[in-house]
């Protein structure tokens, strides 16, 4: 697994560290790692020797971490500039390693193969000051390297300010900070150098791809196609059956179980994917381990009405899509859901999220824009149910506040009926008895794979993604020891 941790964990932790910390041995290593990223990043970029790196530096110890580093740089023959955001502030003996290594002070960022942003770390909060904003929005194309964390990111909400750093690479040293996971897309690739500091309890957790194909359910010898679990999926309307296909493709490509649907697509689903058992009433389709309740469904009263039925199941249940708003709409459903003793996940995107969050009087709604992982936490709380907020970053977080994320690493699933692929595959893993919150991001770390498996660079629809979902698991599936 990899751990995620708080700005005040990360301080804790260094703190503990004693005379590492004091004697300035932590910020040595990392300037050590800072060099080598940098170095790494040249290499790629049209080499080392004789390029020109310009650090922005600011007041704390993020721009001291650069200013050691400068040393490093220089003996691989590579001409060092800064540029001070706050020269009263800098870090003093840093400064003065840096002028003694040969490094000189510069206004401007012009001239640079490569910019270091070493503006705020740890410490930053809002959006890049002046005159950091204005020395950075200078840069044009110059690659970026990113200490820490890119600038004007908040740490642990992971908010992008405006004005921030966009960084081509970060390296941060030893512990993971929630915003690497939570802006991703911001930080680059990220190289975590280990500078000696013990690792405590992260925050939130995301398995690793070797991880996610170790516990993905195979048929063993002995299984047939009920033990593995049946899913049902109830999904789609006459007018648009559309979701109901997608949902079930991606259900019969996750697993090897059963898959049920239930509704008045069914003759389309049948014709899409024979293998389907296929009803018109949810009191013909028989038994099932987990129900996907809600793509495509519709809102009117027979879709209050089937919530209703599912949820009085004793079985795990996903509710998606439009089951999500027939939630928000219904007190009754959602004591209902609440009082539910079997696993629940809800897979909101954030517009659901902020309706089902409204409508439930949570204060889950007023943490969305400003703390997306505090707003999944609190509203997983009071629906008592496993609540998988979707976006580039996944997070999955229980009842008890345990957290789970993944970061799709592109977009290409940024589709219309991406989501119905993703229930389809998550309640098939339900059916598998997987727990909810382990369910939830293993489907979006396959999802995510699928997408770029089918995208391949250019833009898909989500049928194309429903039909990654088996190769992009004979992929990960490689990764299985
Ligand atoms: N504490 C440690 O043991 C270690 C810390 N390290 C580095 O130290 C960093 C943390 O250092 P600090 O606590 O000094 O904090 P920072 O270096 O992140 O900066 C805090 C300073 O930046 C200013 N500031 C905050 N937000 C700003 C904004 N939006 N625009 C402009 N200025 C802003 C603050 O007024 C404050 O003076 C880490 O991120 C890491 O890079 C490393 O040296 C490793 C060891
Ligand atoms: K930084």
């Amino acid at each position: 697994m990899i751990g995620f941790h708080t700005a005040d964990a990360i301080r804790d932790a260094e703190r503990a560290t004693g005379h590492l910390l004091t004697d300035g041995v932590l910020m040595a290593r990392a300037a050590h790692a800072v060099a080598h990223v940098v170095a790494a990043e040249l290499a790629v970029r049209g080499g080392v020797y004789g390029a020109t790196v310009v650090l922005v530096v600011g007041a704390g110890d993020n721009g001291g971490d650069a200013l050691y580093a400068a040393r490093h740089l220089r003996r691989r023959g590579v001409r060092v500039r800064a540029v001070l955001t706050a020269p009263d502030r800098v870090h003093a003996a840093a400064l003065a390693d840096f002028r003694a290594a040969g490094g000189t002070l510069v206004d401007t960022v012009d001239g640079a193969d490569l910019v270091v942003d070493a503006i705020v770390g740890l410490g930053g909060r809002g959006p890049l000051r002046e005159p950091a904003a204005s020395i950075m929005a200078a840069l044009g194309d110059t690659p970026v390297v990113a200490v820490d964390l890119p600038s004007g990111i908040d740490p642990d909400t992971g908010i992008v300010h405006d004005p921030s750093v966009h960084a081509d690479a970060t390296v941060t040293f030893s512990l993971r900070r929630l915003a690497h996971l939570l802006a991703a897309s911001s930080c680059g690739a990220i190289t975590v150098a280990d500078i000696g500091i013990p690792v405590p309890t992260p925050a939130v957790e995301s398995p690793t791809d070797a991880e996610v194909a170790a516990r993905w359910p195979l048929p063993g010898p002995r299984d047939d196609k009920y033990t593995q679990g049946v899913v049902g999926v109830i999904a789609g309307s006459t007018a648009y059956p559309g979701a109901a296909i997608l949902a079930t493709t991606a259900a019969i490509a996750a697993t090897s179980g059963m898959t049920r649907y239930v509704g008045p697509a069914a003759p389309q689903v049948v014709a899409h994917r024979p293998e389907t058992v296929a009803v018109t009433d949810l009191a013909a389709a028989g038994r099932v381990q987990a129900w996907v309740i809600g793509p495509g469904y519709g809102t009117g009263r027979d879709s209050a009405d089937l919530l209703r039925q599912v949820l009085a199941d004793d079985v795990a249940v996903l509710i998606d899509a439009d089951a999500l708003t027939v939630l928000a709409a219904n007190d009754d459903l959602r004591a209902d859901l609440r009082a539910r003793e079997r696993p629940t996940l809800l897979t909101p995107h954030a517009g659901e999220f902020a309706r089902l969050a409204t409508a439930a009087g949570s204060a889950a709604a007023g943490l969305l824009e400003t703390d997306r992982l505090a707003a999944v936490r609190v509203l997983a709380a009071d629906l008592n149910a496993t609540v998988l907020l979707k976006g580039r970053t996944t997070l999955v977080v229980d009842a008890d506040g345990t957290a789970w994320g993944t970061d799709a690493e592109s977009s290409w699933a940024a589709t219309a009926g991406s989501g119905d692929v993703l229930s389809g595959i998550a309640g098939a893993l339900l059916a598998a008895d997987i727990e909810p919150r382990v369910a939830g991001t293993m489907a979006a770390r396959l999802h995510a794979r699928a997408a770029a498996t089918a995208s391949g660079g250019a833009p898909i629809g989500a049928s194309d993604l429903a039909a990654a979902v088996a190769p992009a698991l004979r992929a990960l599936l490689h990764l299985r020891q």
